[in-house]
């Protein structure tokens, strides 16, 4: 078997889905990459390298998950769809036997424990939860330390956004608590099978120190929702919601030394968390 035929291609693909009767669906964004050169650049734009045990989120019928164990990575993959968490072992071993792969089925947002100790996240996100699985497994596995994802390519610009910027918002702010990010490519939608409507985007993270406490992050959090829900608002309005009133607003973003005429737009998650400080 050459190299080339240890990832999957359309005939692969076409095949695997035969064989499980699989019929994609959209709610679990179920597009599965159809060509290996892409599945090779996802690979190297992650930095992942040999010995490295990856976490993989949406394995589906394999085509990362073999394109990262090529490179000498171990898996851990995690599927919500049996018939694909119960293939994936079997597809593996057929095309890289032996390769070191731990499949959990389940719901990633149900996930708090990991096998293997996972210091890097890779995978093609499902579309309509890409954001919140994220957030998910950086808030609950520190040891994760950088990554790439697959997103689609609106939502990855926002989450890499910063101040100041129109498509700045809350998914922007909370990742920037995790980790610095950066947009590493768009991907065309022709590499998928079925082609979804949308237009998909590489972004990698490195996990930075965090700049809080938990209950901080907590109290962070629960205002930057705030001042995003009212984003045209000026923040002494928009955050009266969870500060109780404009003037106790107004009060708590002037110790925070931030402008009360301000909007969340303007503010990095520093000035967020020192706000959150402020009423302590
Ligand atoms: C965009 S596909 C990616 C498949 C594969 N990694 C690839 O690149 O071809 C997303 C995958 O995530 C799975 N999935 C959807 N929601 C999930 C969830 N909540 N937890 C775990 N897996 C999920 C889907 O079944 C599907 O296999």
């Amino acid at each position: 078997m050459t190299e080339q035929s240890k990832l999957l291609g359309p005939a692969e693909i076409r095949d695997l889905a035969e064989l499980l009767d699989i019929q994609p669906t959209k709610k679990l964004g179920q597009n599965f990459v159809i060509d290996a050169n892409t599945v090779r650049r996802i690979v190297k734009a992650s930095g992942v390298s040999a010995g490295q045990t990856v976490v993989e989120v949406g394995p589906g019928l394999g085509s990362l998950t073999l394109g990262l164990l090529e490179v000498g990575a171990s898996v851990v993959a995690v599927e919500i769809d049996r018939r694909l968490a119960a293939q994936l072992p079997v597809t593996v071993e057929l095309f890289r036997p032996g390769a070191p792969l731990t499949v959990i089925t389940a719901d990633a947002m149900t996930i708090t424990e990991l096998p293997g100790e996972p210091t890097s996240l890779v995978a093609n996100l499902p579309y309509n939860i890409s954001v919140p699985v994220l957030l998910h497994f950086l808030e609950y596995f520190p040891q994760i330390a950088s990554g790439l994802v697959m997103v689609q390519s609106e939502v990855g610009q926002r989450i890499a956004a910063t101040p100041g910027s129109k498509i700045y918002g809350s998914p922007s702010v909370k990742a920037a608590w995790y980790g610095v990010w950066r947009t590493a490519g768009q991907v065309s939608r022709q590499v998928f099978w079925p082609v979804p409507n949308v237009d998909s985007i590489l972004v990698r993270f490195e996990r930075r120190e965090q700049p809080g406490t938990e209950s901080e992050r907590l109290a962070t959090f629960s205002l930057i929702d705030a001042a995003f829900q009212q984003r045209r608002k000026m923040l002494r309005q928009s955050l009266s919601v969870v500060l109780g009133s404009s003037a106790e607003a107004s009060a708590r973003l002037e110790a925070a030394g931030v402008a009360p005429t301000a909007r969340g737009e303007e503010l990095t998650v520093l000035d967020f968390l020192s706000i959150a400080r402020s009423g302590a």
